[in-house]
C-alpha cells in the first residue's frame, strides 16, 4: 500500500481535517491544528507530505520518526501538531486495512467506557450554575470552567473574590453531586496561583489547570507543595521530550497532552506510558473536532491511567458548527451518564461527511483568540 495525496480543509469553527490517501482506495482522516495558527499548521502538513507520498502508511513509527527528526529542527506546537493529524490518518488507515479500531493494534483496550467532562461558562466564567444544570440533562456529571477573567501579577482582594464567588455559588447549588474542574488558563501568576488554591482548597475542585503558564513548569512541584487540590497540565507541551522535565520535577498529577498537538496516537501513547511509571494520570486535552476527539479515545482505550476525556460539545469556541456536525457516525459519541463507549468501528472509529466538510471550508473564517489587556493597557494572558 502506498500514500498517494493528502488533502487538508480548514472549517468552521477553528478546525482542520486532513484526509490521506492510498492506492489502494483506504483513506485515513486527521485533525492537525494549532487553534489560531491553522494555516501555519496546513503549510506544514503539506511539507511533510514531501515525506510521505510514495510511502507505505502502515510504518507509522518509521514515518513519525522522518517527520520528527528528518527535518533537523523539532517540536513546538506547529511541527508537533502537523505530525499528529499525519498520524492520527495513518492510524486510520491501518485499522481500516485490517478491519480493526486502532486500540486493537496496539494491545487492546483496558476499559470499555471512558468518562468525559463538559466545558461551561465561556472566556469569562458566567452563567455556570445554569450551564451546568442544562449539561446535566445531557448525561454529563463533571464540568470544567475558567477559573479567571484578566488577572493582574498581583491581583486585587476583590479580583480574587470575585475569581472564588461563582465556586461557593456552584457548592451551593449542587453539593457533592457534581464535580469540576477550574482551568487558569495560564492567566494566573505564581503567587496568584498559590492565593486561589488555597482559598479553592474547601471547595475541592477536580483539578486545577494550567495553574500557571508551562514555562513556568518548574512551579508545578512548589505549588502542588502548598496544595492537596491535583495540579493538570500539557495542552501547551508538545512531545516526550517536553514532558520528562515535568515527570523528573513532579508536582503535576494530571497530564493533559493533546493528541492533535503533541504528535498524535503514537506519542500520546508513550507519553502516557511515561505518566504511569510517575503515578500520574492522564486527560488528553480537546477542545477540537471530532477526528481529534476520536484519536483522544483511542489513547484513553489503552493507557490504565487514563482518567477523563475533554470534548468540546457546547464548548463556548464551537461557533458556526459544533463537535458533531461532520460526523455521520453521531451514535458512536453518544455521552451515557457521562462516558461514550468504546467504538467497534475500524480505524479511529469516526466516519466524516467530506461533502459537507468541502462545503464547509468555502467559508471557513481565520479563528483567532482575542488579545486581552489588563486595565492599565498592557497584555493580559488570555
Ligand atoms: O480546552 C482547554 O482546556 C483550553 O484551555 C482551551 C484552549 O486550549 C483553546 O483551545 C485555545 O485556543
Ligand atoms: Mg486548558
Amino acid at each position: 500500500m502506498k500514500i498517494t495525496k493528502l488533502t487538508t480543509w480548514r472549517v468552521p469553527p477553528r478546525w482542520m481535517f486532513l484526509k490521506i490517501e492510498t492506492d489502494e482506495g483506504i483513506t485515513g482522516w486527521g485533525e492537525p491544528i494549532v487553534e489560531g495558527r491553522a494555516r501555519t499548521v496546513e503549510a506544514a502538513v503539506h511539507e511533510l507530505s514531501e515525506y510521505l507520498v510514495g510511502q507505505d502508511p502502515r510504518r507509522i513509527n518509521d514515518l513519525w520518526q522522518v517527520m520528527y527528526r528528518g527535518g533537523f529542527y523539532r517540536g513546538g506546537p506547529i511541527l508537533m501538531s502537523a505530525i499528529a493529524g499525519i498520524d492520527q490518518a495513518l492510524w486510520d488507515i491501518h485499522g481500516k486495512a485490517l478491519g480493526k479500531p486502532v486500540y486493537e493494534l496496539i494491545g487492546g483496550r483496558v476499559r470499555d467506557k471512558v468518562k468525559t467532562y463538559c466545558w461551561v461558562g465561556g472566556d469569562r466564567p458566567a452563567e455556570i450554575v445554569d450551564g451546568m444544570r442544562h449539561a446535566r440533562t445531557l448525561g454529563f456529571d463533571t464540568f470544567k470552567m475558567n477559573g479567571t477573567e484578566e488577572m493582574d501579577h498581583i491581583a486585587t482582594h476583590a479580583d480574587v473574590d470575585r475569581a472564588l464567588e461563582k465556586f461557593t455559588q456552584i457548592r451551593e447549588a449542587f453539593g457533592n453531586q457534581i464535580d469540576f474542574g477550574i482551568d487558569f488558563h495560564g492567566r494566573v501568576s505564581v503567587p496568584m496561583a498559590k492565593v486561589l488554591l488555597r482559598e479553592l482548597e474547601p471547595l475541592r475542585p477536580l483539578f486545577v489547570e494550567e495553574p500557571v503558564l508551562a514555562e513556568q513548569w518548574e512551579h508545578y512541584a512548589r505549588l502542588a507543595e502548598h496544595t492537596a487540590i491535583p495540579l493538570a497540565a500539557g495542552e501547551r507541551m508538545y512531545s516526550r521530550f517536553d514532558f520528562k522535565r515535568v515527570f523528573e520535577a513532579g508536582g503535576i498529577s494530571i497530564l493533559q497532552p493533546d493528541v492533535s498537538h503533541a504528535g498524535g496516537i503514537t506519542e500520546c501513547v508513550k507519553i502516557a506510558s511515561m505518566a504511569e511509571a510517575y503515578d500520574v494520570a492522564v486527560a488528553p486535552h480537546c477542545p477540537l473536532g471530532p477526528v481529534a476527539l476520536a484519536a483522544c479515545l483511542q489513547v484513553d482505550l489503552v493507557s490504565h491511567n487514563a482518567v477523563f476525556q475533554e470534548q468540546s460539545m457546547g464548548i463556548h469556541y464551537n461557533q458556526g458548527a459544533e463537535l458533531l456536525d461532520y460526523v455521520v457516525n453521531r451514535e458512536d459519541f453518544a455521552v451515557d451518564q457521562g462516558h461514550v463507549r468504546a467504538s467497534e468501528k475500524p480505524g479511529l472509529g469516526v466516519i466524516v461527511d467530506e461533502e459537507r466538510i468541502v462545503e464547509a471550508s468555502r467559508r471557513a473564517a481565520d479563528w483567532r483568540n482575542p488579545v486581552w489587556r489588563h486595565a492599565d493597557g498592557s497584555v493580559a494572558e488570555w
